[in-house]
């Protein structure tokens, strides 16, 4: 008998069927940040400095240069990583021989992404880049009090709109498309209202022409590097936004207090708004952004997910970049991680669990909920990576060696 098999007659004891379990997972796509593999840099320059607030540290030999070679790490880690996902790309991943301003972008700029996107049985989603870029060095955008800013970014949110629809109409799969601005002040504001009012009729302007294909996201965030006092798009304004217009709602794990958690809120905010994005991600003190470790809030978010049968509703995205370790690990480490929370959670004796805490059995609940940390999950989960032609366990590591050996190396 397997160790899958004895795993699974263990499972079947507590009333799971491994064999579901698994089958909900493969049918569950993370989308896959670019960013990580160019420590947020793009393809706009040669230079690509990171800036409005965003900082990656650690200086790991390797990082990708063109989209060719950041195509080639991504293929590496999807190799190592089991199930079937979707790329998320940020505007300033671009291809084009001339520059290109960003109120100018247009599909063919990211044709090259969308045709490797179809080779690789990907799907795609898309960011319009609010950062980096002098006309967001006074730390304002779309909520900026310069009419011509302003208008700069709102172009850039429509024209990337416009070609996240037509990703998602030829790859046959809507692309969420995600607004994250950076606007605030470091200093305590005289007027919160105006910069509001502002962002608002600009995410007004931009959300104005219908994309099919397309699904609108917002992202909120606490604060930023420069913008420690005030945030324009703060978690109430975007909720708001949100359940008014009836948009998907992104929750970032880490743009928030830290004793805060997006587990928490999940259920609530789905009440109010269709679809969710999340921006799975670990904040550590200031940075917002570390590799995603099988952490409690990690296992907290994806229990949420599976255990209420949302995995229609909730789109599960990476957000970390780290600089100082090999960036195609990262990826991997990040993306098993998650796929690892969201078995655990499928593994879950939920319905007996629930049917407990009906009966005001709390005992039996917190005895079961113990009881399964220990269960047998490591076996389906490494029959999930054989059954998707995964490595099993930390194999994948000595891959990551000979690609950094043989590829990554040779990058100066
Ligand atoms: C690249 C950024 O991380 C991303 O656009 C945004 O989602 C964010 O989280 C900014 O802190
Ligand atoms: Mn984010």
């Amino acid at each position: 008998m397997s160790t899958y098999d004895t795993a699974r007659e263990q499972y079947a004891a507590l009333g799971v069927d491994t064999e579901v379990a698994l089958d909900r997972l493969s049918k569950i796509p993370v989308s896959i940040h670019c960013w990580q593999g160019d420590d947020v840099g793009g393809f706009e320059s040669s230079d690509g400095e990171l800036g409005s607030g965003l900082a990656v540290t650690g200086n790991y030999p390797g990082k990708a240069r063109t989209p060719d070679e950041l195509r080639q790490d991504l293929e590496k880690a999807l190799s190592l990583i089991p199930g079937h996902h979707r790329l998320n790309l940020h505007a300033i991943y671009l291809e084009s021989d001339t520059p290109v301003e960003r109120d100018a972008i247009e599909t063919r700029h990211f044709q090259g992404w969308i045709d490797w996107c179809k080779a690789n049985k990907l799907g795609l989603d898309f960011n319009p880049s609010c950062f980096s870029h002098p006309k967001a060095d006074d730390g304002f955008t779309l909520s900026s009090a310069d009419d011509g800013i302003r208008q700069f970014w709102i172009d850039h949110c429509k024209a990337s709109r416009a070609i996240a629809n037509d990703m998602g109409e030829q790859l046959g799969s809507k692309a969420v498309t995600n607004i994250w601005v950076p606007d605030g002040y470091k200093d305590t504001p005289a007027d919160r209202m105006a910069p509001r009012q502002r962002l608002k009729a600009s995410l007004d302007e931009i959300l104005s022409s219908p994309t099919p294909h397309n699904i609108d996201a917002v992202e909120s965030k606490l604060f930023g590097i420069g913008s420690e006092a005030f945030v324009v798009g703060s978690h109430e304004f975007y909720m708001g936004y949100a359940m008014e217009k009836q948009i998907a709602l992104c929750l970032d794990a880490g743009h928030f207090h830290p004793t805060e958690v997006i587990s928490e809120k999940i259920s609530s905010c789905l009440l109010y708004v269709p679809e969710l994005l999340l921006h799975v991600s670990r904040g550590v003190r200031w940075d917002s952004d570390h590799v995603v470790t099988l952490n409690d809030e990690l296992l907290a978010i994806t229990r949420e997910i599976v255990a209420n049968k949302i995995e229609d509703r909730v789109h599960v995205g990476l957000d970390f970049f780290d600089a100082s370790i090999n960036r195609v690990a990262a990826w991997t480490i990040g993306v098993r991680n998650t796929l690892r929370g969201l078995l655990i959670g499928l593994l879950e004796p939920t319905d007996k669990l629930r049917a407990a805490e009906l009966d005001g059995d709390y005992t039996t609940r917190l005895a079961l909920q113990e009881e399964a940390k220990t269960f047998p999950i490591g076996a389906v989960w490494d029959e999930f990576c054989k059954r998707n032609d995964s490595p099993v366990g930390p194999a994948w590591l000595d891959e990551i060696g000979t690609y950094e050996r043989d590829v990554l190396s040779n990058r100066s």
